[in-house]
């Protein structure tokens, strides 16, 4: 295995536990992609779930929402190659325009600049069947040819999982912090830690947990029903240590504005009050 590749990632407590302890001789490498010379981006927040199926879209999109509201300069990474979502929420189907000098994203009726595959297809409904190594490639060049311009924040909608994406971008990308987006399942707890091991391990800060889907409010009674019942995300955050920044219920105002492709218009109550 190549130098770089050891040792590209590892944090102090990796170092500490790794078989090569005390004999690995090589210095750290950074192997951060080059931006592309017409971005200047000031925060890039990657946004992860153990697995899939959260609405991790839906509270990438929600962040970046937030963040535009308040008068902040704001794209969306799609970086869920083989599901992207994001143009469809926010109403784009066209194709993104590129120039000698870089792939320019899409911007939507907010403002927010968007890149995903599904601006660069013919088709949008065509499959994207690629091999990992293809898919990080494309993931690398929404950073190194996407001329994304001035951004305070660049949010990151990563595929499920710690699998060979996310660790590209932690990888490849000068990734500020993270948030993890979960549900309120049995499996929360080992899914949660394994979102956050992974960041931990590549040494980026995890800035909060977001648990959606946890709860459904009755329209006649206002009940609150605990559809996949009692949230534990408070006892495994203080177990982390890290802040929850929100509990999402299941909510047909939110549902809505994806369906209609209305994103640009939405405003989500329940991830309000904390700064990223
Ligand atoms: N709190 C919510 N209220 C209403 N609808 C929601 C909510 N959360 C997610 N949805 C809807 O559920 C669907 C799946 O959400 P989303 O695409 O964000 O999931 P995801 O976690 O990104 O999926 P995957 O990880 O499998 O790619 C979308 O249609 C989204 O609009």
């Amino acid at each position: 295995m190549a130098e770089e590749q050891k040792t590209a990632g590892c944090s102090e407590e990796s170092c500490a536990s790794c078989a090569s302890a005390g004999t690995c001789t090589s210095k750290k490498v950074d192997m951060h992609e080059p931006m592309n010379m017409y971005s200047s981006i000031k925060k890039v927040i990657g946004v992860v779930s153990g697995k899939g199926g959260v609405g991790k879209s839906l509270v990438t999109a929600s962040l970046a929402r937030m963040m535009r509201a308040k008068g902040y300069n704001v794209g969306i990474m799609d970086a869920d190659i083989t599901g992207p979502s994001i143009p469809k929420m926010y109403g784009l189907h066209e194709m993104a325009v590129g120039t000698e000098q870089g792939i320019l994203p899409c911007e939507a009726a907010d403002g927010t600049k968007i890149m995903s595959v599904n601006l660069l297809l013919e088709d949008e409904e065509a499959p994207v069947i690629w091999r990992g190594p293809v898919i990080a490639g494309v993931v690398k060049q929404f950073w190194t040819d996407v001329m994304w311009g001035d951004l305070d924040y660049l949010f990151v909608d990563m595929p499920p999982g710690t699998g060979d994406v996310p660790l590209t971008v932690f990888q490849s990308l000068p990734v500020d912090g993270v948030v993890i987006v979960t549900s309120p399942q049995d499996l929360v707890q080992m899914i949660v830690k394994k979102a956050y091991g992974m960041a931990k391990q590549m040494n980026i800060p995890v800035l909060g947990i977001v648990e959606n889907y946890s709860y459904v409010k009755c329209p006649d009674c206002g009940k609150e029903i605990k559809v996949f019942g009692e949230s534990h995300i408070d006892e495994i955050a203080a177990d982390l240590n890290v802040p929850v920044l929100g509990k999402m219920p299941l909510d047909p105002a939110i549902a809505q504005m994806v369906e209609e492709e209305k994103f640009s218009e939405a405003e989500n109550p329940y991830l309000e009050g904390f700064e990223l």
